[in-house]
């Protein structure tokens, strides 16, 4: 069964970071480098609820929101659009009254001023003034892809400064232990780098 992402866990992701946890989980899920957070200081993570919409509409977004349960974080396959923002000012407002914990989208955002200023982490692929139609088919909860990597329902998405990754979503508990066993390993090299060692020889790169 999927486990819920408590505090603690939270708080140990956020620690890690999504480098990290790519690395450590063997290099997979890293959504590609256009998916960037609108605000550097924004951190997500959690289950995601996963939404298909063709490029240019937004109407199952707003099925999406409306189906949503606290926590979950929306991560839409907009087929990476970026010439019109799917998502705005009252999405975001609708999202945080359902408890949605943050959006990431491979397609455009706008309203962003807003969206910043309501702590409202954002992932997405661009900014755009044009809206979208609302009159279009898509599907909520089936697998997607966003960024170039697959998503399924109730995977984890973890996003921080650095962009995003996925984790399956019953590896959750392998992630973070190999996660943390990478950053203790990086503890031990930085240490060694504070007393005179050198990258060439702790990485054995001679
Ligand atoms: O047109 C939309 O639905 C997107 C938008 O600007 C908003 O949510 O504020
Ligand atoms: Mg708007």
């Amino acid at each position: 069964m999927n486990e819920p992402i408590d505090e603690p866990r939270r708080a140990i992701l956020r620690r890690l970071g999504a480098a990290t946890i790519y690395e450590a989980q063997g290099q997979v899920g890293a959504m590609d480098s256009g998916i960037k957070s609108l605000d550097p200081s924004s951190f997500l993570a959690g289950r995601a609820l996963t939404v298909d919409v063709p490029p240019g509409d937004n109407l199952f977004i707003h099925h999406a929101v409306a189906a949503a349960r606290p926590g979950d974080v929306l991560v839409i396959d907009a087929k990476g659009y970026r010439e019109a923002g799917a998502w705005g000012d009252v999405l975001t407002l609708a999202a945080r009254c359902a408890g949605v914990a943050g959006l990431v989208i491979d397609g455009g955002v706008r309203d962003v001023d807003s969206i910043v200023a309501m702590g409202f982490p954002v992932f997405c692929r661009a900014v755009s003034i044009k809206g979208t139609t609302k009159n279009q088919a898509g599907e909520v909860g089936g697998q997607i892809s966003c960024g170039g990597t697959p998503v399924r329902p109730g995977d984890i998405v973890v996003g921080d400064r650095d962009g995003v990754v996925v984790i399956l979503g019953d590896r959750l508990t392998e992630a973070i232990d190999a996660a943390v066993e990478r950053e203790r390993k990086e503890d031990g090299i930085r240490a060694a780098l504070e007393s005179g060692a050198l990258t060439l020889d702790l990485l054995g790169l001679r």
